[in-house]
């Protein structure tokens, strides 16, 4: 993974050289803190092991009863879905087996997905670290019963990712089925390079030891100095900027396959870093289509934004014909990949002519090493900049008021809130 900071600095929000001497030293400090915490083996710290917990093997042994099935539908939400989703589509031209994930419960998409299936060939990967999330298991119990009425036995296509206890965990007992463990001390934002986001790979037939690798490459990185450490880096850049004003950050891919690694990005950022009244959001956009949508209040808006620019260095290419079309005639010539690099360079040079601050990250090619590491650089990003900001990166309160409240409102729990809900204040405009 290759980092360039220079565009973070001297824009307004912007930082200096001196800025960055003394994040340096910050993070000489935080990086004592998360080793021990990774020594110790703590609650969220823990991610940071995985690359050397994570038993490939093991997962590996455990997808092997299903051959290789004609898809997989992963069913979870949030971490427990994000982290194989971004894996899979990262690595989608890899393999055979289609990857298809349910994590939400839209009635008509559901119905729409299930249509489409091949039930009888079809995985059913369903994880939740805590076997109790609403979604996952309406979603499982819905997909079970759409299995028993095209005469599927459930019991031989169902995988689950679990913790030692819950809902799910009871299932795969009492009716034996494929199952692994989620890892100890490690929230689900944080699960990809773990049975959480290498199972489905897994079950695709997919390089998981390759993700881990990459991981690995970019834990050899973590350094107590940010200019050894890419990930560091981005972090503490990250959060200085977010101190002066920058409290968006626009994860925006150039790569239709990582469009699913924005998505996991927003909710690790969001979910890690929005805390105690403060935060920087993360906007998921996509290059170059964002360019049409988003960019004119990146270069022109508030100037309260950070725009992370991700790119392969290397990537497949189809050439464009010649062409006499008026004004059209460069592109012939040239080839699509050439035309969204020089796309990703002009945003990256129009946002620093305005002043606006941007970073770029590349990684040699979207495959299974630059994705491992990827991944990898992002979550400990996060920890250096939870850390530098003196947050509990690791919790996610905020959550549970509405899981309470939607409870309540499906009669699922005595829960005041869930009245509040009911008595909110309404003002309808017809
Ligand atoms: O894996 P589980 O327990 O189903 O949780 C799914 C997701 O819901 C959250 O707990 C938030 O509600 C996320 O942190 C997590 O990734």
């Amino acid at each position: 993974m290759y980092l360039d900071i220079g565009n973070a600095l001297g824009g307004s929000p912007g930082l200096t050289e001196d800025t960055l001497d003394h994040l340096d030293e910050r993070v000489g400090i935080a990086h004592e803190r998360i080793e021990q915490g990774r020594a110790d083996n703590e609650h969220g710290y823990a991610a940071l092991n995985l690359p050397k917990t994570v038993d490939t093997d093991a997962i590996r042994a455990a997808v092997e009863p299903f051959g290789t099935p004609e898809a997989v539908l992963t069913v979870g939400i949030g971490g427990s879905a994000l982290g194989a989703a971004t894996i899979s589509a990262a690595l989608a031209d890899q393999t055979d087996v289609e990857a298809h994930f349910l994590d939400n419960v839209d009635p008509e998409d559901t119905a729409e997905l299930l249509d489409s299936l091949p039930l009888d060939d079809t995985v059913v990967n369903v994880v939740s670290r805590s076997g109790t999330t609403a979604e996952t298991l309406s979603n499982f119990l819905v997909v079970r019963e759409a299995m028993a009425d095209a005469g599927v036995d459930w019991t031989e296509q169902t995988f689950v990712t679990t913790g030692d206890d819950g809902n799910l965990r009871d299932l795969a007992d009492t009716h034996d089925l494929q199952s692994l463990n989620v890892p100890e001390g490690v929230p689900g934002r944080f699960s990809a390079i773990s049975t959480v986001g290498l199972a489905c790979a897994a079950l695709q037939g997919l390089d998981i030891e390759g993700v881990v690798a990459g991981a690995q490459t970019a834990m050899n990185d973590l350094s107590g100095s940010l200019y050894e450490s890419p990930a560091y880096a981005y972090g503490a850049v990250c959060y200085g900027l977010a101190e002066r004003g920058a409290l968006t950050n626009a994860m925006m891919p150039y790569a239709e396959s990582l469009e699913y690694f924005a998505e996991w990005f927003a909710q690790l950022w969001a979910e890690s870093l929005g805390k105690e009244q403060v935060g920087q959001t993360p906007a998921r956009a996509l290059g170059a289509t964002d360019q049409h949508s988003q960019l004119q209040l990146y270069r022109a808006g508030p100037r309260d934004k950070l725009v992370t620019l991700v790119r392969p260095r290397e990537r497949e290419d189809i050439d464009i014909p010649e062409t006499d079309l008026e004004g059209l005639f460069y592109l012939g010539g040239s080839g699509l990949g050439d035309l969204l690099d020089a796309e990703f360079e002009a945003t990256e040079a129009s946002l620093a002519a305005e002043g606006r601050p941007n970073v770029r990250i590349e990684i040699d090619t979207v495959d299974a090493e630059n994705i491992g590491e990827l991944l990898y650089a992002m979550e400990a990003a996060t920890v250096i900049y939870g850390e530098l900001a003196g947050l509990s990166t690791f919790t996610q309160p905020a959550v549970e008021w509405g899981k309470k409240a939607a409870r309540g409102l499906l009669g699922g729990g005595d829960f005041a809130e869930a009245e509040a809900v009911a008595d909110k204040r309404t003002f309808e405009i017809e």
